[in-house]
């Protein structure tokens, strides 16, 4: 059988990963997709987010971090998926993987070089990279896994362009270009790209990735020193609210709380706390999202944000046995974790 070429989703937090994943699986390209996910925060938000149609195959991988933690969780996914396939179970002709937007992709990447069983059924189609036209700057400024997520791609795509200037737009182009003088940048305007433009691009070239890293497929035990800078920090994910625990190694100060509620929020008091939260905090709030219950709507609501910019859409209705709730997964540095809960419990019904 041929191999499955598999695209590597990155982009740091927020990026528009999502969005442009959502559109490629609405396009009517032929291809059948399997999916996946790979969440920072151990509540999968995306998975409300996607929309599925039931022909995917979405699966879920949210208990650390595919580039460290999980990666044999990854390897499974891969090789199951395959055997499913195999059987005449599953039908797909592409896996893309969104990883969590601190993902270091070398390491995914080499999964599919280092595990035999992967690299029988698949290969790497590229490596694409969605950078957050607004934030991109600061966070190439102070993130490393921004700055190596750039580097790895063998595509990138530009998102939020219609939130800076044209000014703004060419010096960060510039700037990535250096970074990456080798992939090539278009925009994908809310995920809006030709499907030619992200799917089986064959872009994936191993002997760039060898001059980037020259240990690129160096043995599994080495990885970590040889890659993987941010792996070496300590744990910042912080996990109290739910009692669910994991751990994650990823740049300093950077860790992911939970709110969970089963009672409705009253919109107005909401709205207020957050648009005061965001003021005060939000240069340090670097992704937020949430499914929410709010008092007296018969629809879920998908609430998000990237620092300041936040928004929220109308989600699916409430099923009739699904019980109500809210949850909501905030991304951060040095978030005062117990001001934004106590805060929320105030805007409870
Ligand atoms: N203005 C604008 N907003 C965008 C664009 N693309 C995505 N967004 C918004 O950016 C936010 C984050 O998008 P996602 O697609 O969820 O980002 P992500 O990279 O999947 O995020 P994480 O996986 O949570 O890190 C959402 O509110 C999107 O609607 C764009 O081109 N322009």
């Amino acid at each position: 059988m041929a191999l499955i070429p598999t695209t590597i989703l990155t982009g740091f937090l927020g990026a528009g990963k999502t969005t442009l994943l959502n559109r490629i699986l609405q396009e009517p390209h032929g291809f059948k997709i399997a999916v996946i996910e790979n969440e920072f925060g151990q509540e999968n938000i995306d998975n409300e987010i996607l929309v599925q149609d039931g022909t995917e195959q979405i699966v879920e991988m949210n208990n650390g971090c595919i580039c460290c933690t999980v990666r044999g969780d990854l390897i499974v996914a891969l090789t199951a998926l395959a055997q499913r396939r195999r059987d005449g179970e599953l039908q797909f002709d592409h896996v893309v993987i969104e990883t969590t937007g601190l993902a270091n992709p070398g390491p995914v990447a080499q999964t599919f070089f280092i595990d035999e069983e992967v690299a029988i059924d698949y290969l790497v189609d590229a490596i694409i990279t969605v950078v957050d036209a607004k934030h991109a700057m600061h966070q190439l400024d102070t993130y490393e896994e921004a700055q190596r997520q750039i580097g790895f791609a063998d595509k990138l795509l530009l998102s939020k362009t219609d939130l800076v200037s044209a000014d703004e737009l060419a010096i960060l182009i510039e700037r990535i270009k250096r970074i990456n003088p080798r992939a090539p940048v278009s925009t994908a305007d809310f995920g809006r790209v030709a499907i030619a433009d992200v799917l089986d691009l064959r872009g994936f070239n191993l002997n760039d990735k060898l001059e980037l890293d020259p240990d690129f497929i160096a043995a599994q035990e080495h990885e970590h020193a040889q890659h993987d800078h941010a792996c070496e920090t300590h744990c910042t994910q912080d996990h109290e609210h739910t009692h669910d625990h994991h751990h994650s190694h990823h740049s300093d100060n950077i860790a992911a709380f939970v709110f969970k509620s089963e009672r409705p929020f009253n919109t107005e008091k909401l709205d207020e706390f957050l648009g005061s939260i965001v003021q005060v905090f939000g240069p340090r709030m670097l992704r937020y999202k949430g499914v929410l219950w709010m008092d007296g709507a018969d629809r879920k609501v998908v609430f998000q944000g990237v620092h300041q910019i936040m928004g929220s859409d109308i989600g699916g209705k409430w099923g009739e046995n699904e019980s109500r709730s809210s949850k909501m997964v905030f991304i951060g540095q040095n978030l005062p974790k117990e001001t934004f809960i106590l805060g929320l419990e105030q805007c409870l019904v």
